[in-house]
């Protein structure tokens, strides 16, 4: 039968009508409006109506994802296209939703346009079929390394294609585990996605940030109605977002990483299904993430090893090594080839033996790690030292599997160190060992000697007259002659006992494990005698002596500093006895050192209390027999002692820096009174103040002194210092202006003790001065035919030939003043005329000289 015959045999619309209506497919029209102009009986009982309320609803009221523009956009897809097919949800009557599988078509029919859609819902088998499909395009993209961005780009694709009414997003925290940052959200509005950037997790941070937050799924079907939205309710709104369901996605058991989240445009609460789906895609996102993660840490480790500073070596359990990094190459010399299957010790130093690698074994056992210096030898041969660190990666069952072996080349590092070491600890000029040092290794061998029974001695040398040598020589010529008696110091001394240089001209030489005090005797008396022979610097050969202070640890002293102070002591007595001498530590220095330290105490006070006097004795010119000038001595009136000589206190003024106060209070005293006697004695009266060399290291008083003479009237010349050689011998160009402001001043300045120190005229021409004072020490020899006459004489001309007027000190003869008288001395002080006498005295004592003159 011909295909017409067959379609005429039936009542063509009943037929359709019949067949469409028993056909499990459902079928729809629905119009451009998106009115549904058919439905067949399988589609509108599947979805719970009558065949009346379904051609009274609209194609928006049954699938949620079409607004009227989005259908208008859809059936011009259509248009275009034929046919086209998705899946979407049809919402039931009772509101429940049902998964559908759509096969769309264009139909044209008297000139109006329609949607033809073939409707099957789908089952279990084909959602899992979508998911295996997935799973597996997801776990090919892991496989195959694709950046994380792209994967979690393709999870929310697949969620969106099946339901096109759905809005997917992933969003990740970052590393501060605090701010969630869009990983993918392709549908979400950019303007929400924008304003959600950076969300900070937190207990009502919608729903994803309080997901995060909690690390549990938030599934909100209504957020207009959830307060846990309450902040974002209007942001919400503003984007047409009406449903969020969130679920944390977990990575390493239990740290969260981020959120994936599906959004309707409708109140919507999941289907049992849907909470399914969701856990399995935030599973796939942990997958991705984690092996993103391990293919990061990977890269790191990897990038680490090659291009760390630090070599690396990795060891198998027996020790043998099975990798090594560039860093290893260039520190060692060594290709990976040439250590590989060798055992680190083979490129050890010789300097390590069995027991060094063994106490690193043992560690590594017992606590699987170690850390410390290794000494290496390059492949060049050269030693090398390095910081070392061992670690123990385990493997599956916790057994130890490689040893990881770290170390950078510290060799430079060390010599800094060692450099930096040796100077604080050593003397630059003599490489003996300094103060410091010195210190510390006394106090180590006096706890020493104490756990032995030992006795520690030390000798304090302090050479005698260097400082003269110093001078003479030039500082090179100086530091010539300490290297020199250093050498011959370590000459005399045994391998374990210590010499060292304190500073200057000082040094010390520590015998250890001695018993008895011989030892000491035998050392001070060799290092006198070697210091006998001339020392050469440059061509001159040149003398140098010492002075030693002996003392005992542990029969003169319980601890280290108070050795240190007694041998001080000691060495103090040696010089006083006459230099080139030792001297051991006795109680009686104890006594006198107390006793400075009691007598220091009391001049603090002596100035406040008026204990201070001033003595003047006459200086008698020799050829008029006048008495114009008059040298200032002070006394200390002491409340117990009587009357303390300037020789004792001043030395103790000067160390405890009261010398200052002191002489300040004379100077201004003497300038009253040189005043006073100028009207009362002689106009021209004149009093010698004595200046301390330790005055000119503090001359803020010298000003003030300056100040008052030019305040008053007729002072020119009514004062003259006597200064020391001492302070000429430091005459740097300080001092010289110093001297020279005294003069502009007008104030004379006098050399005092002349002949004791190192004279030399030369110093006296480079500053100049008023008056030369020949020491006692000279006059009280004087005799026509002894040594001293000669030079006296001498001194005196060419004194003369400078224009210095000369004093004699300490005449206590008529001899001794008919010799200077002889020879042409200006001026005589001594006993001989008057000793120091008080103020009234004096005044009595010129009067009367005046009158017999
Ligand atoms: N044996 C003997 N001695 C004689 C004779 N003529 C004078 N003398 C003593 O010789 C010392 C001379 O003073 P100097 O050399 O400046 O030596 C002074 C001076 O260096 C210092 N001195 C005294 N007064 C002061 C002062 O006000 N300031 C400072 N900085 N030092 C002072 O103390 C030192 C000692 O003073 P003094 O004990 O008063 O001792 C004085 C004086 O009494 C004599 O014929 N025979």
């Amino acid at each position: 039968m011909p295909v017409a015959d067959h379609e005429d045999f039936l009542d063509f619309t009943l037929f359709s009508r019949f067949s469409l209506d028993k056909i499990q497919d459902w079928i729809t029209w629905i119009n451009a409006a998106g009115d549904i102009v058919y439905a067949n009986e399988a589609a509108y009982t599947a979805l719970g109506y009558s065949k009346q309320e379904i051609y009274a609803l609209k194609i928006f009221d049954i699938d949620l994802s079409f607004t009227p523009e989005v259908w208008a956009t859809h059936l011009q897809r259509l248009k275009a296209l034929g046919s086209r097919s998705f899946e979407t949800q049809h919402r039931k009557k009772d509101g429940t939703f049902l998964p559908v599988e759509i096969n769309s078509n264009y139909i044209e029919y008297h000139g109006l346009e329609y949607n033809c859609a073939i409707i099957r819902p789908m089952v279990d088998r084909q959602r899992a079929e979508k998911r295996e499909q997935i799973k597996n395009h997801v776990l090919d993209l892991v496989a195959h390394n694709a950046p994380l961005k792209e994967i979690l780009a393709y999870l929310v694709r697949g969620v969106e294609e099946e339901n096109p009414e759905r809005l997917c997003s992933i969003h990740l925290l970052d590393s501060s585990k605090q701010f969630l940052r869009n990983y993918a959200a392709p549908s979400l509005p950019a303007g929400y996605s924008a304003a959600i950037e950076n969300l900070k997790v937190g207990p009502d941070v919608g729903s994803c940030g309080t997901a995060a937050f909690e690390g549990k799924p938030v599934i909100v079907a209504d957020i207009q109605a959830d307060s846990r939205w309450r902040d974002y309710h209007a942001l919400a709104a503003e984007y047409d977002l009406a449903s969020c369901w969130s679920v944390p996605i977990i990575v390493d058991h239990n740290d969260v990483a981020g959120t994936f989240a599906i959004y309707h445009r409708y109140p919507q609460a999941p289907a049992q299904a849907d909470l399914e789906q969701m856990e399995y895609l935030s599973n796939l996102a942990r997958i991705a993430i984690e092996r993103h993660r391990t293919a990061e840490e990977l890269r790191l480790s990897d990038s680490i090893f090659k291009n760390t500073s630090e070599a690396m070596l990795v060891l198998d359990i027996n020790g043998m090594i099975i990798a090594t990094n560039p860093a290893f190459t260039k520190i060692s010399g060594y290709q990976s080839s040439e250590v590989i299957g060798h055992h680190p010790v083979t490129f050890g130093s010789p300097r390590h033996d069995r027991d060094f690698y063994d106490a690193i074994r043992k560690d590594l056992q017992e606590r699987g790690s170690w850390r410390g210096e290794i000494c290496g030898v390059k492949k060049t041969g050269e030693e090398y030292i390095n910081w070392v660190t061992v670690n123990t990666t385990n493997d599956d069952k916790g057994q130890p599997f490689r040893r990881v072996v770290l170390f950078s080349d510290i060799t430079e590092k060390k010599k800094h160190e060692e450099r930096i070491w040796y100077e604080a600890n050593y003397d630059a000029l003599t490489h003996l060992p300094n103060r410091r040092l010195f210190q510390e290794r006394l106090q180590q061998e006096v706890f020493r000697a104490n756990r032995l029974g030992t006795k520690v001695i030390l000798l304090y040398l302090d050479l005698d007259g260097f400082k003269e040598v110093n001078d003479a020589m030039g500082h090179q010529g100086g530091d010539q002659l300490l290297i020199e008696v250093a050498r011959r110091l370590n000459a005399v001394v045994r391998v374990t006992d210590c010499t060292s240089r304190l500073g200057g001209d000082e040094f010390t030489v520590t015998l250890l494990d001695v018993h008895d005090t011989q030892a000491a005797t035998k050392v001070a008396s060799s290092i006198l005698e070697l210091l006998q022979a001339p020392i050469m610097v440059d061509t001159h050969a040149t003398y140098i002596s010492a002075s030693i202070g002996i003392t005992v640890y542990p029969d003169d002293a319980d601890d280290a500093s108070s050795l240190i102070k007694n041998a001080d002591q000691a060495m103090y007595q040696a010089k006083k006895l006459g230099r080139n001498q030792y001297s051991f530590y006795t109680q009686e220095m104890q006594y006198v050192a107390n006793r400075r330290t009691e007598q220091k105490r009391e001049l603090r006070n002596a100035l406040l209390n008026h204990e201070f006097e001033i003595y003047f004795q006459p200086l008698v010119n020799l050829r008029t027999g006048i008495v114009t000038k008059a040298e200032a001595l002070i006394r200390w009136r002491h409340a117990s002692m009587g009357m303390v000589s300037p020789a004792e206190f001043i030395p103790l003024a000067e160390d405890a820096g009261l010398i200052h106060e002191i002489g300040s209070w004379v100077f201004i005293e003497c300038l009253d009174q040189a005043l006073k006697w100028r009207s009362q004695l002689h106009p021209d009266f004149q009093i010698s103040v004595n200046l301390s060399p330790v005055q000119f290291k503090h001359t803020a008083y010298f000003e003030r002194w300056f100040n008052l003479i030019a305040s008053a009237a007729n002072t020119h010349n009514c004062l003259c210092v006597e200064i020391t050689e001492g302070v000429l011998l430091d005459a740097s160009a300080k001092t010289a202006q110093q001297l020279l402001r005294f003069r502009e001043a007008g104030i004379e300045v006098a050399i005092d003790d002349f002949g004791t120190g190192y004279s030399s005229l030369a110093y006296i021409k480079r500053i100049e001065v008023d008056y030369l004072k020949i020491d006692r020490s000279f006059i009280t020899n004087i005799a026509a035919e002894s040594t001293d006459y000669p030079l006296v004489e001498a001194i005196i001309m060419m004194a003369h030939k400078l224009g210095l007027k000369v004093v004699a000190e300490g005449v206590e003869t008529e001899a001794q003043l008919a010799l200077l008288d002889s020879i042409g001395c200006d001026y005589i002080q001594g006993y001989y005329y008057a000793k120091p006498l008080p103020r009234a005295e004096f005044e009595a004592w010129v009067l009367a000289q005046q009158q017999q003159v």
